[in-house]
Order: C-alpha cells, then sequence, then structure tokens
C-alpha cells in the first residue's frame, strides 16, 4: 500500500521521538512492501516563530492531503507568556478541532517486563488493559466564553447531546472488542454537562445490553485508578477529565514516555501523537523514550491504514527489546544502563529486523 503521511514534529522532544517512529515505520515500510511518504510541516513553537501562528495554513493543506499525520508535541517556556492566540498549544487544539478528531483513545496496558518501573505494587499493576476514551474537541476546552481580565476569568464548559453521543457510541463500539465494560466517568453530583453526559450513556446502553456500564464521580475515579486499576476497561470522559486521567494512569505502566495515543473521527482519518507533552526538561540531551511515538506510529497502521500485522509487529518488538532489558533513563533511572533515545530505537529496529528473518525462515520450512 502507498500512503502519505504528515509529520509534525513540534517542539522539545518533539523531534526527537518524531524521528524514531519514522525509522520504525520506514523498517515496517520495507519489510512489508508498503510505500510511506513522509512530508514535514510546522506546529506549536516552532510555527510561531516561523509563521507567527501555531497552526499555519500550509500544515492545514499537508494533513489535508495526507492519510494519517503523526504529531510529536509542541510547547515549552520559550513560548509560555505568549498571549493565548500565540500559545503552542493552540495549534494543537485547532489542528484537532478543524480535523474533528473527536474520539482521543489513550491505551493503558501493563508490561510485563516493566512492572517493577512502577511505583505501585506489582500485583495492582500486573493485570492493568484499560482503554481511556477521551473526548477531544467540546468542553472547557473550547467552550465560549473563555477570557480573562484583571479582576476576573472565565472558562465554560458546554457539551452537545450530539458531541456526547457520538464519543460514548465510540466507547461501546471498543468496549466490544475489549472486555466489554465501560465505566462513564463524569462530575454529575455537581456538573450540569455532566448530568446530560450521564443521561446519554443511560440511552446509549440500550443499544448495548452485551456491555456493562457503571457511571464513576471523577474524584473517586482518580483514587480507583491507583488503587483497582485492573478493574477499568473502557473509560470514556470529558475533555479535561480525560487529560488528567490519562497522565495519573501512566504512573501504573512506569512513565507517561510509554502512552501512546491516537486521535480519530468516523472515516479512518487520525492523528498519532504520544500522551506526554514536550519534555523541555530532557529536551536534546538523547534521554527521551521514544516508546509512546513508535506505539503512536503503531495505532496509525492499525486505525488508519488497516495494517493490524504490521502494528502487532511494532508492539512485539518493543516488548521484546523491554524484556531483553533495553531501557531509556525515564524507566532505568539515571544509571550507566540506561539507553539513549538513538540506541533505544535501534534495538526496536533490529527486533524488527529479526521478526522478519524468524518469519522468512519459518515461511521457508512451511
Ligand atoms: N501533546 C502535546 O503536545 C503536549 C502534551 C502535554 C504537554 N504539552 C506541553 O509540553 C510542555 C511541558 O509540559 P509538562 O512538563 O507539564 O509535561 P510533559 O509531558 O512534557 O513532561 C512531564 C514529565 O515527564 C517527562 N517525560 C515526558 N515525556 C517523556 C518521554 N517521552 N521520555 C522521558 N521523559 C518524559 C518529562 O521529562 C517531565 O519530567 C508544556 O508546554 C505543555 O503545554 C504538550
Ligand atoms: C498540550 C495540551 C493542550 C494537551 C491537552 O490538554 O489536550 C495535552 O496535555 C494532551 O494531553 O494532549
Ligand atoms: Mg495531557
Amino acid at each position: 500500500m502507498e500512503k502519505r503521511v504528515a509529520v509534525l514534529q513540534g517542539d522539545g522532544i518533539g523531534p526527537e521521538v518524531t524521528a524514531a517512529a519514522v525509522k520504525v515505520l520506514e523498517v515496517v515500510a520495507r519489510r512489508f512492501n508498503h510505500i510511506f511518504h513522509f512530508n514535514y510541516g510546522s506546529i506549536g513553537g516552532e510555527a510561531i516563530d516561523q509563521f507567527n501562528n501555531p497552526l499555519p495554513e500550509e500544515t492545514i493543506a499537508l494533513c489535508e492531503s495526507s492519510d494519517a499525520v503523526l504529531l510529536g508535541a509542541v510547547g515549552g517556556p520559550k513560548w509560555d507568556q505568549n498571549p493565548s492566540e500565540l500559545r503552542p498549544e493552540k495549534g494543537l487544539l485547532a489542528i484537532r478541532k478543524h480535523f474533528d478528531l473527536f474520539a482521543n483513545l489513550r491505551p493503558v496496558k501493563a508490561v510485563p517486563s516493566l512492572l517493577q518501573a512502577s511505583p505501585l505494587k506489582e500485583d495492582i499493576v500486573q493485570e492493568v488493559d484499560m482503554m481511556i476514551v477521551r473526548e477531544l474537541t467540546g468542553g472547557i476546552y473550547f467552550g465560549q466564553p473563555s477570557r480573562k481580565t484583571e479582576a476576573s476569568a472565565v472558562d465554560t464548559l458546554v457539551y452537545t447531546r450530539e458531541e456526547i453521543e457520538r464519543i460514548v457510541d465510540k466507547a461501546f463500539e471498543l468496549a466490544r472488542l475489549r472486555k466489554g465494560k465501560v465505566t462513564s466517568v463524569d462530575k454529575a453530583n455537581v456538573l450540569e454537562s455532566s448530568k446530560l453526559w450521564r443521561e446519554v450513556v443511560e440511552e446509549k446502553r440500550k443499544g448495548y445490553p452485551d456491555i456493562e456500564v457503571e457511571h464513576q464521580l471523577v474524584d473517586s475515579a482518580a483514587m480507583k485508578l491507583i488503587t483497582n486499576p485492573a478493574a477499568f476497561d473502557v473509560i470514556v470522559t470529558e475533555n479535561m477529565f480525560g487529560d488528567i486521567l490519562s497522565d495519573e494512569a501512566s504512573v501504573i505502566t512506569g512513565s507517561l514516555g510509554l502512552l501512546p495515543s491516537a486521535s480519530v473521527r468516523s472515516d479512518g482519518f487520525g492523528l498519532y501523537e504520544p500522551v506526554h507533552g514536550s519534555a523541555p526538561d530532557v529536551a536534546g540531551k538523547g534521554l527521551a523514550n521514544p516508546a509512546a511515538a513508535i506505539l503512536s506510529a503503531a495505532m496509525m497502521l492499525r486505525y488508519s491504514f488497516d495494517m493490524e500485522t504490521e502494528a502487532a509487529a511494532i508492539e512485539e518488538a518493543v516488548n521484546t527489546v523491554f524484556e531483553d532489558g533495553y531501557f531509556t533513563t525515564d524507566l532505568a533511572g539515571r544509571t550507566d544502563r540506561a539507553h539513549s533515545t538513538k540506541e533505544w530505537t535501534d534495538k526496536v529496529i533490529d527486533e524488527l529486523d529479526l521478526q522478519f528473518v524468524s518469519n522468512s525462515i519459518m515461511f521457508s520450512y512451511a
């Protein structure tokens, strides 16, 4: 297959981790006889520096002419004092909104060889396998009015029934392919938007009688995510709760540098981005863990290109590299055992090559 991938590296560790993901995708293309065209565009702080715009028209046009988008991360101290419209994060929000990428899928799965990297006890972590389904184009991130004066500031949390319906449907559909349970997280004891959210979940569940449904208030959900994370299958929640809970959930696996995500709509087009940010504290030092970006690339193959075998090959290679004891600093601690971003990526590539060799041997014996 021939596919066009827009690569938006962004800021901080964005260029380092997307370079790793592109390298891995190039190996997959070679091994599985695909052609991936990588075309680069600007977003975030570097786009502000070049174009005075965190999401230039050229970038939108590039993404529109692509089959999927691979994104690194945006933001950094250099732009923190900018006015709202000239913040790197505005570019990220704008691209999600422009392409109507309403469903952000954030899988959180324990890696057997990394159980010790979690601050939680092994028996709490080992069975964890959940999918956080975060609504991504509505809620308090986008509601109007949103403004600040010296004396006061306002943000608006608004959801339409339709916006809730489509994300809840997405969660139910995903639960059918998984363990068959949906936990809807809200703050229905206080917020009107959450009351509507809960009503919609109650209506929608009638169409999915095979799925177990529970409602959980966000404060206690945050607690249960740590005390009994294995009890969750699919979590569906609004934009800001999903943002916060997914960073919290990364602690279960051992590092934020492990969590990939897919931001998708209904037609297969998607933007694939690690859950983490631009990590200015480690940028440019070869310390970034590229796993989240590489696993986001695997999600791109699965969800946008329908390449399940290729996606699984990447995931298997990543797991094997961990099993073989290769870690980046965030997982290994600042010790001599830690590998740089490039060394670790090269291990994943070696592993993909090995998989291919052993598969060819198997085929030639068959
Ligand atoms: N999707 C995005 O582009 C995105 C997401 C979150 C934050 N941000 C932006 O990133 C900037 C920094 O935000 P922050 O520090 O709160 O969050 P962050 O996710 O960038 O970093 C949090 C901590 O995790 C570490 N970390 C994150 N990813 C890592 C990786 N792959 N390998 C090793 N360590 C990693 C960092 O070093 C840091 O200590 C801000 O400007 C923020 O707005 C962007
Ligand atoms: C950078 C920021 C706008 C973004 C968000 O809040 O959505 C990030 O935290 C994320 O999780 O993708
Ligand atoms: Mg976040």
